[in-house]
């Protein structure tokens, strides 16, 4: 569960101060899936980075999983965040120089699972995105779609509590993105929860709940097309 009060964040460069995101409160439960929205520059990925424990809020409380991470060093915070997070990426972020067992070990090997723990985990993730007969293959032998399939079990792989989706869809066709799309939701429905930023508002309909981000202000939205009303 993903609980957030009064959390805001303001950047300074120089002696200029950006408030991305001004404060807000927001409750995550465990197993929902919730899609982001808003105009550019609105806040969108900001608001991911910090429920990833990327970014650092600058006022207010966040609990991720019943602990509070604003009082947590940055080791711990890293270590929290490779437990309890899995990360999805419009360019998909795979190491080209590995193959993508290896490339779905290294998450696992940094939390010191043994080998045949890390063999069971990244066997049962490349079957659950189908591509088990793969694992020597490079990134570079793959489709864009099967380079996402390969970033979802890398996520997938240390069972994570949330999964973040910074616009998984975008790099691809409108035939890979539904394949993506409905293994996101096959994913959730086993008990993960998924925060995906999207500009698609037909994927973002698909998903329980969503968010909109405008100016830095979070709003709870019935439906994208009220969304679009007050943008
Ligand atoms: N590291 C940073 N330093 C200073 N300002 C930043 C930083 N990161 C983001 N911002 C500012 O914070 C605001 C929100 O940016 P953010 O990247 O979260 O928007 P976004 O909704 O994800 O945009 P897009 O859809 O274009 O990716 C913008 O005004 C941006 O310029």
């Amino acid at each position: 569960m993903l609980k957030m009060h009064r959390l805001a964040k303001a950047f300074y460069t120089e002696n200029i101060k950006t408030q991305a995101l001004q404060p807000f409160d927001l409750i995550i439960e465990q197993g929902e899936f919730v899609s982001v929205i808003g105009p550019s520059g609105s806040g969108k990925t900001t608001f991911l980075n910090i429920a990833g424990l990327l970014e650092e809020h600058s006022e207010g409380l966040y609990e991720l999983d019943g602990q509070d991470v604003s009082k947590m060093k940055d080791k711990q915070k890293s270590a929290y965040r490779n437990e309890k997070v899995g990360f999805i990426f419009q360019s998909f972020n795979l190491i080209p120089e590995l193959n993508l067992y290896d490339n779905i070990d290294m998450p696992l090997r940094y939390r010191k699972f043994n080998h045949s723990e890390r063999h069971k985990r990244i066997t049962h993730a490349l079957e659950q995105v189908g591509l088990a007969g793969r694992k020597n293959h490079y990134p570079s032998q793959l489709s864009g779609g099967q380079q996402q399939r390969v970033a979802i079990a890398r996520a997938i792989a240390g069972s994570p509590s949330v999964i973040l989706a910074d616009e998984p869809t975008g790099n691809l066709d409108s035939k890979m993105a539904d394949g993506i799309m409905s293994l996101l939701k096959d994913i959730n429905a086993q008990g993960t929860s998924i925060i995906m930023v999207t500009h698609d508002n037909e994927q973002a309909e698909q998903a329980s709940r969503i968010i909109q981000i405008k100016d830095g202000y979070l709003n709870e939205c019935e439906h994208t097309a009220k969304a679009i009303a007050y943008a």
